[in-house]
């Protein structure tokens, strides 16, 4: 479910340049197999550059899934200044999980997370345009550090443990767990945007709407006197909760996001059938669904999805990896990172 090409990619407007400040003492982690094994080529397209402009750049390569939150972690423990995340969102998503501590809180607020998109769909790049990795280079160098927003989720993971994870551009409940399940499961040699879109039609085929309580902020926690807690109780299509405006591999989910506004872009998609969404994709990639019957959009810093049967099964991805099942909550981090990105 992409249209890389068809959405338009607004850069973001930041702050006035002023002088550059370096990057310090850097990390760069790199994954070797993001975009099929092209990362590493993207890669040694730049290390050369890097490596003058960043003297005594320190780059390690990960050896498997999660070993880039370790990597992060050490780096961090050893007094890097700047950590360089070199691969996919999936990628970027290990790294900062290396920032944060058990409750999700960062440790290390003064370092900087720098972002090169290597992977397959950079849809957390795509809010700044993406552009050769090269192109990326010379923007990274330029760029000045800037705080901004992550988000916390705690869910239940495949195998019926409660989790911590954070998460820098999007996390979705309901179809898009099954799409995303599907994508990652697929062998094809397809480009990301194909992988996605017949990753979506197979995921929308089997999809059922299930019925969950969304609670937004205050909502959540306040004990109900008598009767159903404060909140909504919808039949779930998809639920949204962005920090970043795109995901699967260039949908322009949260066209209005911002990854410094200190709330989340929540779309909730309610009570659609198969194939009122199947037509609704095509106004997702040009960002204009937010107006179509069955979406409601809201700003929240926290929320909540709790299926109402205890038997459902409702699965949530996050940073484009499916991570576990409902219930699930998700918990704003303000201005709590500090990132550069190229
Ligand atoms: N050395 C490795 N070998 C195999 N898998 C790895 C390795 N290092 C990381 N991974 C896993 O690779 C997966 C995909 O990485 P990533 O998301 O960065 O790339 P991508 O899927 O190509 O890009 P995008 O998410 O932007 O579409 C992640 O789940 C990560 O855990």
């Amino acid at each position: 479910m992409t249209a890389a090409a068809a959405s338009p990619s607004p850069p973001e407007s930041g702050p006035k340049p002023g002088p550059i400040e370096a990057l310090g003492k850097t990390t760069a982690i790199i994954n070797p197999m993001a975009s099929s094994g092209a990362a590493k080529k993207r890669w040694e397209q730049v290390r050369e550059v890097l490596e003058i402009q960043f003297p005594g750049l320190d780059a390690r390569y990960t050896e498997e899934p999660g070993h880039a939150s370790e990597l992060c972690r050490e780096a961090l423990e050893g007094g890097a200044d700047t950590i360089l995340s070199v691969g996919g969102d999936g990628t970027t998503n290990e790294v900062l999980a290396g920032f944060v501590d058990q409750n999700g809180n960062n440790r290390f607020p003064r370092a900087t997370l720098a972002i090169l998109a290597a992977g397959t769909g950079g849809d957390f790049q795509r809010m700044f345009g993406r552009g050769r990795i090269q192109r990326q280079v010379e923007r990274l160098v330029a760029a000045q550090p800037r705080l901004i927003d992550y988000g916390l989720a705690r869910y239940t993971d495949v195998d019926g443990r409660l989790r911590t994870r954070p998460f820098l551009n999007v996390a979705s409940v309901g179809v898009s767990g099954e799409v995303v399940r599907r994508v990652n499961q697929s062998n094809a040699q397809l480009g990301a945007t194909f992988k996605y879109l017949v990753g979506t039609l197979k995921g929308v085929r089997i999809w059922r709407n299930v019925q969950v309580m969304i609670q937004h902020d205050d909502e959540i926690d306040t004990v109900p006197v008598d009767g159903e807690p404060p909140g909504r109780r919808v039949d779930l299509t998809l639920g949204i909760v962005g920090n970043g405006q795109y995901f699967g591999a260039g949908m322009w989910v949260c066209p209005d996001a911002k990854i410094d506004d200190g709330q989340f872009d929540c779309i909730e998609v309610t009570g659609m059938s198969r194939t009122k969404l199947t037509a609704t994709l095509a106004k997702v990639f040009r960002g204009k669904h937010l107006r179509t019957k069955g979406i409601a959009h809201h700003h929240a810093t926290r929320v909540a999805f709790t299926p109402i049967s205890d038997d459902a099964d409702v699965p949530i991805e996050i940073d484009g990896e499916q991570v576990g099942r409902l219930p699930a909550r998700f918990e704003l981090k303000a201005g709590a990172l500090r990132v550069r990105i190229g």
